[in-house]
C-alpha cells in the first residue's frame, strides 16, 4: 500500500477548501458562554458541534489536546472520537500537542499521534524542538512512513515567545532560523509541498527580519494568532510575503465565540476564509 504523503494531501485541501485551519479549543469561559457545563458532557457537546459545524467545510481542524486533557480519560476519549469522526467528514486533523522529549520518549509521543493503529492517529502534530531538532527524529521518520506530517515550533505567536526563538548560536545564527533551516533540508525532495511544517505567528509583523529566519522551507507555515490574539488577514501578506501561498492560517476563539449556533459557527468560518482568500490574493 502506498501511503500518499501529508503535504501533498494538504496542498490538494487547501486548492480545494482554501487553506483556513480552525481550532478545537474547549475553553471553560467558552463552554459557559456557549451555556455548557464544565464538565465531560459539556466537552462532549462542544467539541460535536464544532466537528458537525465545521469538518465537511475546512481544510484542517486543530484540536488543542490540553483542554481535553485537563478532563483525564474520559477527555482523552472525546478527543479520539473527535479526531475520527472530523476525517471522516474530511477535515485534516492537525493535533497541537506541542511534544518534544528526548529521542527515545519522542518515539512514543509519535507512535501517539503518527501511528495508524493508535486510537489519536492524526494527520499531523504539533512539536516543540527545544531539546534539540534532532530530538524529533523519530516523529519526523514516522511521519514520513505514515504519511502524516510534523509542525516544529519556529516563532510562535506569543510575545514571549521572542526570549528563545530569537536568540543566537554560538555561531551567530538564531534559534528559529536553524529550525527552519532544518525544516527545508527536510522538505527538499517533495512536490508539491513538504510534510514538515513550522510554526510561525501570524502576530509577528516584521520582527522576523531580526532574526534572520528565511520562510522558504518548501512547507507548510501554520500560523496562528488570527482573531483572539489581535491579528487580521490583512497581517499575513505582511508576515509571510512570497511564502504566503504555503500558510494555513488558525483561527481558534475567533471562531468558537460563534457558537453554539452550527449556521453561525459556519458564517464566522467563511468569513475568515474570504477575508484570507483576498488578503492572499492581494
Ligand atoms: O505559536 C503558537 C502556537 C500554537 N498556538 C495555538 O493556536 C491556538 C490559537 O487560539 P486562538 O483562540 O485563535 O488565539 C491555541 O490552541 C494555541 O495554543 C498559538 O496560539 N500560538
Amino acid at each position: 500500500m502506498t501511503t500518499e504523503a501529508f503535504g501533498t494531501r494538504l496542498r490538494r485541501a487547501m486548492d480545494e477548501r482554501g487553506p483556513l485551519c480552525v481550532g478545537i479549543d474547549p475553553h471553560a469561559s467558552l463552554l459557559a458562554d456557549w451555556g455548557l457545563t464544565d464538565d465531560i458532557a459539556g466537552l462532549e457537546r462542544f467539541t460535536h458541534t464544532v466537528v458537525e459545524a465545521l469538518a465537511d467545510r475546512v481544510a484542517v481542524l486543530k484540536p488543542q489536546s490540553a483542554f481535553f486533557e485537563r478532563f483525564g480519560s474520559r477527555g482523552i476519549a472525546v478527543l479520539e472520537r473527535a479526531v475520527a469522526d472530523a476525517r471522516e467528514a474530511g477535515a485534516l486533523v492537525l493535533m497541537d500537542a506541542k511534544r518534544g522529549d528526548i529521542g527515545s520518549t519522542m518515539a512514543a509521543y509519535a507512535a501517539t499521534y503518527l501511528d495508524p493503529a493508535s486510537p489519536l492517529f492524526s494527520d499531523a502534530v504539533t512539536v516543540s524542538p527545544y531539546l534539540g531538532y534532532e530530538s524529533l527524529r523519530p516523529a519526523l521518520d514516522l511521519a514520513r512512513e505514515s504519511g502524516t506530517g510534523v509542525f516544529v515550533l519556529a516563532l510562535t505567536s506569543n510575545p514571549e515567545g521572542a526570549e528563545v526563538q530569537h536568540a543566537a548560536r554560538v555561531d551567530g545564527r538564531s534559534v528559529a532560523a536553524t529550525v527552519l533551516d532544518h525544516l527545508r533540508a527536510e522538505n527538499s525532495d517533495a512536490a508539491p509541498m513538504g510534510s514538515y511544517g513550522a510554526v510561525v505567528g501570524a502576530t509577528l509583523g516584521r520582527s522576523i527580519d531580526a532574526t534572520g529566519a528565511n520562510l522558504a522551507i518548501n512547507g507548510p507555515l501554520l500560523a496562528p494568532g488570527i482573531g483572539a490574539q489581535g491579528a487580521t488577514a490583512a497581517d499575513l501578506p505582511k508576515v509571510f510575503g512570497a511564502n504566503v501561498r504555503n500558510v494555513v492560517p488558525n483561527v481558534s476563539r475567533g471562531v468558537l465565540r460563534h457558537g453554539p449556533d452550527v449556521a453561525a459557527l459556519r458564517e464566522s468560518a467563511d468569513r475568515f476564509a474570504s477575508e484570507i482568500r483576498d488578503a492572499v490574493a492581494s
